[in-house]
């Protein structure tokens, strides 16, 4: 079978400083993959990476067997990767209908041209509005995004990253800054609308990695020091010395 995703020997520096030293990974299809490792390991570079905001030093990433290192985001996006960001990506002065409707307006192809919808507006307004039932979000239908509570919004950032149909999504600390029952309630959602996805997660909160992931690498200092199942992982001495003094 070939892997949803994959790294090979993948390195990335700045200047003369290394980030990220011959990662190798394999995430399976359906596979929910948590990254995780102490502040400054490099996980958001190796997202940068994955998502085609920056180019390997060396080394390759593909996606289903196709080579995509090479390629720009908007185009690894095309192929079927989104990716969430920490700091929402959001288009701010639109409602959350509007911003979701795009996200579908791309994965249907149209990028934004609203006169190839003459004749589909109906099926696009319905598939948005499964969208905003789904998420939970239909009391806020016509809310500009920039109003909406902060953990709405990463609601609706997760919303708009998958709704846009890419089969493998990376989400960036899909909880950060969250209180615990918002937190739990993300965590139902995303396992809910990543199902039959590969999902690739960053994330700090412990209890969301060990909850969600089926499998998860250790990064360390640019390195995978462990990669494996939740229960492996808590046990592996490496792991816990990596973590030591950290809080989690
Ligand atoms: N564009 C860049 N130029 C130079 N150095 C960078 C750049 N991006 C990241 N770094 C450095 O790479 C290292 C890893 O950063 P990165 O943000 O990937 O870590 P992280 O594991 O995501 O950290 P955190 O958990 O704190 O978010 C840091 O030392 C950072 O300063």
């Amino acid at each position: 079978m070939t892997s949803a995703l994959t790294l090979t020997d993948v390195h990335k520096s700045f200047g003369a400083a290394q980030i990220i030293r011959g990662v190798n990974l394999a995430v399976e299809p359906g596979e929910r993959h948590a990254i995780i490792g102490p502040n400054g390991a490099g996980k958001s570079t190796l997202f940068n990476l994955i998502s085609g905001r920056y180019l390997p030093s060396r080394g390759e990433i593909s996606l289903h067997g196709e080579k995509i290192s090479d390629l720009p985001p908007y185009k690894v996006n095309r192929k079927g990767l989104s990716r969430s960001f920490q700091i929402t990506n959001l288009f701010h002065n639109m409602t959350v209908f509007e911003n979701l409707r795009c996200s579908l307006l791309w994965a249907q192809g149209y990028k934004y041209s609203f006169w190839h919808l003459i004749g589909r507006q109906t099926g696009l307004t319905e598939a948005t509005e499964q969208w905003l039932e789904r998420l939970g979000l239909e009391k806020r239908r016509d809310v500009q995004a920039s109003l909406l509570t902060y953990a709405e919004q990463r609601t609706l950032e997760i919303g708009t990253t998958i709704a846009g149909g890419a089969d493998v999504v990376l989400l960036d600390e899909p909880t950060a800054g969250m209180g615990l029952s918002e937190r739990d309630h993300a965590m139902r959602l995303i396992r809910e609308v990543t199902r039959d996805k590969t999902l690739l997660i960053v994330e700090h909160d412990m209890s969301v990695v060990f909850e969600l992931a089926d499998r998860i690498s250790v990064l360390v200092y640019g390195e995978v020091i462990a990669s494996d199942t939740p229960d492996a992982v808590r046990g592996n001495a490496a792991v816990q010395e990596a973590y030591l003094g950290e809080a989690h």
